[in-house]
């Protein structure tokens, strides 16, 4: 069967999962059977559909009348025949009890047509076991969506041991067009991919404070002011639900042996019924204390290092036994837990023969088989991480996409869509690196950044990461150093720079695009220095420079008030040069970038740098253009401007 064959989709349960996947399966057009057992399980399924839907259309995200269309397609149905009976696609999300799911399949087997493929969604059943139960194992696999779906990007499509290719690359054409991020998962591996690195993890730091090792406070301390997780440990567990964690341990203990063994402190939780926020009290109180209140100042390196050897021991077995490779095993716990960085990343950066020194030293020291280090590795500790090192690019970044869209032009994406494209001080260097590249590059004569996704250009400086170093007042100054030297290359630079802002152009964020030479941006855009409100002040050149396009008067407005502005209001105080629709802003950015490429590069050089002379001193300025003026005299670009000119051709500027 090819995609275009799939009309309707059966989404069999209609609780969290199932109507979150119904309601994202209706928006990408198709027609939807949302089936459960009683009336009003469909109902209430229905109604969050239809909640859910408005929201989106108040956010702007979808037109009143796409948010109808898409509820008109949500067929609720109980009876299992009128479901599935005409359906080409059936995704079941039903309770994750196997006895439950077999009871359904062996219903649905009953009555579906023979060519419908059968996607479980399930986050730590086996979907061989699963695929059994049918007759069709080769037109079944695992679609593991995220909570929740109509949010989150990722889709984990996991291979049982008899899924056939074409199963699984239409089910990954599927999630595509869901407009989600398929990520393959090669074998069915407990925990697949996401849930196989932080359920561990939070193993990893239950053991810590059972033994006595370190505390709560300065495990989550350490996992979001350090590590720069989006949450502490303890505080992910709360969110996910400790009894939930816990039986993906019991179920990896089960299958994959001792080194699983629920921590005791977990194990207590579980039998207190303390299991998390949505039962008011699980490692923190939710109810009569103040939730996760998490210390900026009680990072430990101890702990850093025993979680980030936990991490690279489950990268090892995953990468080590084909279950996933090192790009995948990143790229799903980014978009599925908001990581920075994904996992491989971080452990590779740490330096795995270190990560392998602690496992064998603590596995030494405790015996506990959770510290075993896996051989691959041992394996990928000698070759220096698990990525291979391809040395003849000695380019290779994370945060940021160098692209060249031709024409003379280098395009720069902030590429943290996950994180709203926030900057870290790793983003910062990347830019540096990459100004430098391009403006080594003699083909490239105008350079473009532009942010990934919809949402925004850049949120700023990244808050989290910040407030763990910069409790440390001379890192912060070093930090505010960077940024300002960084942005102001760009500014600096010899060649015509432009902005493509599309969403939230906010602190760092600004103080970037402050930095470039022409701003286009999207009607929705939105933009701010907000660092007052954060007890802050612009601290990457937002005092000094911002002042130099909208003048004194609004540059203190913008920065004292902290208010945010859209994209308008920012034209008419001359921050902003273009203001587009909002579909149109990608190609008018290129656009005016290619047209600054093609202008005369010697004379846009001395421009720039004219207006750099002259800042602080016209003077000085002045004498600049004089002396720019008086060398380009000399230069055959001005020969072939001039001849254009008298022969109304266009000019072919070489930058000479
Ligand atoms: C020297 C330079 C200094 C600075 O730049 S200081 C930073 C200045 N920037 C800010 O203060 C902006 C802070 N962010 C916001 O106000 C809001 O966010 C937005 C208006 C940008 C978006 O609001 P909404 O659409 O409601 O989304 P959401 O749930 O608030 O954010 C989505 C995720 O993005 C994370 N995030 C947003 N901005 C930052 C940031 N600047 N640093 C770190 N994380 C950020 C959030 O926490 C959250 O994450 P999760 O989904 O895990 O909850």
């Amino acid at each position: 069967m090819e995609l275009e064959d799939i009309n309707t989709i059966a989404v069999l349960g209609a609780g969290n999962m199932g109507h979150g996947i119904a309601e994202v399966a209706a928006m990408a057009g198709y027609d939807v059977h949302m089936r459960d057992i009683k009336e009003e399980f469909v109902q209430d399924g229905y109604e969050q559909i239809e909640w859910s839907l408005g929201k989106l259309a108040e956010n702007d995200q979808l037109t009143e009348e796409e948010a109808d269309a898409a509820l008109e397609r949500v067929t609720p149905l109980v009876d299992m025949e009128e479901a599935v009976g005409d359906a080409d696609f059936i995704i079941e999300a039903v309770p994750e009890k196997m006895e439950i799911k077999k009871d359904v399949y062996g219903e649905v087997e009953e009555h579906a047509p023979d060519h419908a493929v059968f996607a479980t969604n399930t986050s730590s059943l086996s979907i061989t076991d699963l695929a059994e139960v049918t007759d069709r194992s080769e037109q079944f696999c695992g679609m593991h969506f995220f909570n929740p779906p109509v949010r989150m990007q990722l889709v984990e499509v996991i291979s049982g041991a008899e899924s056939a290719e074409e199963t699984l690359e239409l089910t990954e054409e599927l999630a595509a067009d869901f407009g989600k991020t398929p990520v393959r998962v090669h074998k069915d591996a407990p925990g697949f991919i996401v849930n196989r690195i932080l359920v561990p993890l939070m193993n990893e730091a239950s053991w810590l404070v059972s033994e006595g090792e370190t505390t709560i406070a300065e495990v989550d301390s350490t996992t979001k002011y350090d590590m720069g997780l989006p949450m502490g440990s303890f505080e992910l567990g709360d969110q996910v639900g400790n009894d939930v964690s816990y039986h993906v341990l019991e179920y990896m203990h089960e299958v994959l042996g001792d080194a699983y063994e629920p921590a005791p402190l977990l194990e207590e939780k579980v039998e207190n019924e303390e299991l998390g926020k949505k039962t008011g009290k699980g490692f923190y109180d939710y109810e009569d204390g103040d939730g996760a209140d998490i210390p900026t100042d009680e990072t430990s390196e101890f702990v850093k290092e025993r979680l980030l050897a936990a991490m690279a021991n489950e990268v090892a077995k995953l990468v080590g036994n084909d279950v996933a490779p090192p790009e995948s095993i990143d790229e799903a716990v980014q978009l599925g837990a908001g990581f920075p960085d994904g996992p491989v990343k971080q452990v590779d950066d740490y330096g795995l023969e270190t990560l392998l020194e602690t496992l064998e030293e603590a596995y030494e020291e405790t015996g506990h088989e959770r510290y075993a280090p896996a051989d691959y590795l041992a394996e990928r500790a000698d070759e220096g991480g698990f990525y291979e090192t391809d040395e003849d690019d000695g380019v290779d970044f994370d945060s940021i996409r160098l692209e060249y869209p031709g024409e003379y032009v280098g395009h720069i994406v902030l590429d943290r869509p996950h994180r709203m494209n926030t900057i870290s001080g790793d983003l910062l260097d990347e830019l540096s690196e990459a100004v430098d590249l391009l403006e080594e590059d003699e083909e490239v004569r105008a350079i473009l950044v532009t942010g990934e996704g919809e949402k925004a250009f850049s949120a700023g400086a990244d808050v989290q990461s910040m407030a763990g170093s910069g409790a440390d007042p001379i890192e912060a100054q070093e930090l505010s150093r960077k940024g300002q030297e960084t942005f102001g290359k760009l500014e600096a630079a010899d060649v015509p720079v432009v902005a493509g802002i599309d969403g939230y152009c906010l602190g760092g964020g600004m103080e970037l695009a402050t930095c470039v030479d022409m701003r286009v941006a999207s009607e929705r855009s939105e933009f701010g220095q907000p660092e007052l409100d954060l007890g802050l002040i612009p601290g990457w050149g937002g005092t000094q420079r911002l002042k130099h396009i909208v003048g004194e008067g609004r540059a203190k407005e913008i920065i004292l008030t902290a208010e945010r502005y859209d994209a308008e209001a920012m034209e008419a105080y001359g921050f902003v040069n273009e203001v587009v629709d909002n579909d149109e802003l990608e190609d008018r950015a290129l656009e005016l970038a290619t047209d600054l490429a093609g202008g005369p590069p010697i004379a846009q050089k001395f421009t720039k740098r004219a207006f750099l002379a002259g800042r602080d001193d016209t003077d000085a300025g002045l004498e600049y253009e004089a002396s720019a003026f008086g060398h380009l005299m000399a230069t055959d670009d001005l020969m072939e401007g001039i001849t254009a000119f008298m022969g109304d051709g266009e000019p072919e500027f070489e930058g000479k």
